[in-house]
């Protein structure tokens, strides 16, 4: 089966954290963590501040890692690694490609409806936050 290996970011900011919903393709209309497919020679974290610079126009600072998730999705196996992030100069993130995003606090993580592979890394996150 294909293996898709993407970086994903929980970028937090005043205690919220910033959920985006995907505007095209297959999952159009779901919630993710912003991210995207890493490239060849990059690191995790590389990868995760230029796909964020061109979804978001945000310039972050990729900080601790949460977790990497693995799941199957019926056309390829999905392995994701997410990190925290915090923006880096104060500018808030622009909506280039995704169709709709919100700031959740803590106890509302569970009001969206998360992509499947994200809810696990939403309970890893609800269980860092605790
Ligand atoms: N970025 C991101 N992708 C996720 C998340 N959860 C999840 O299942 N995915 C899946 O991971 C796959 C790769 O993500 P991607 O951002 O590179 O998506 P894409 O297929 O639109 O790629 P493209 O930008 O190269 O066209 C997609 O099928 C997407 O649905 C998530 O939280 N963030």
């Amino acid at each position: 089966m294909k293996h898709i290996e993407v970086v994903a970011g929980i970028i937090q900011s005043g205690g919220k954290i910033f959920a985006t919903q995907r505007g095209y393709g297959e999952f159009k209309d779901g919630w993710e963590f912003p991210g995207g497919k890493m490239e060849p020679g990059e690191s995790q974290k590389q990868a995760l501040a230029r796909e964020l610079k061109e979804e978001l126009a945000v310039n972050v600072n990729v900080a601790d890692f949460l977790c990497t998730v693995n799941y199957d999705y019926p056309a390829f196996h999905l392995t994701m690694h997410c990190y925290f992030c915090a923006i880096a100069d104060g500018k808030l993130p622009e909506l280039l490609e995704h169709e709709a995003a919100k700031w959740l606090s803590p106890a509302e993580l569970q009001s969206v409806d998360w992509l499947p592979a994200d809810v696990e890394v939403v309970k890893a996150l609800e269980a860092n936050l605790r």
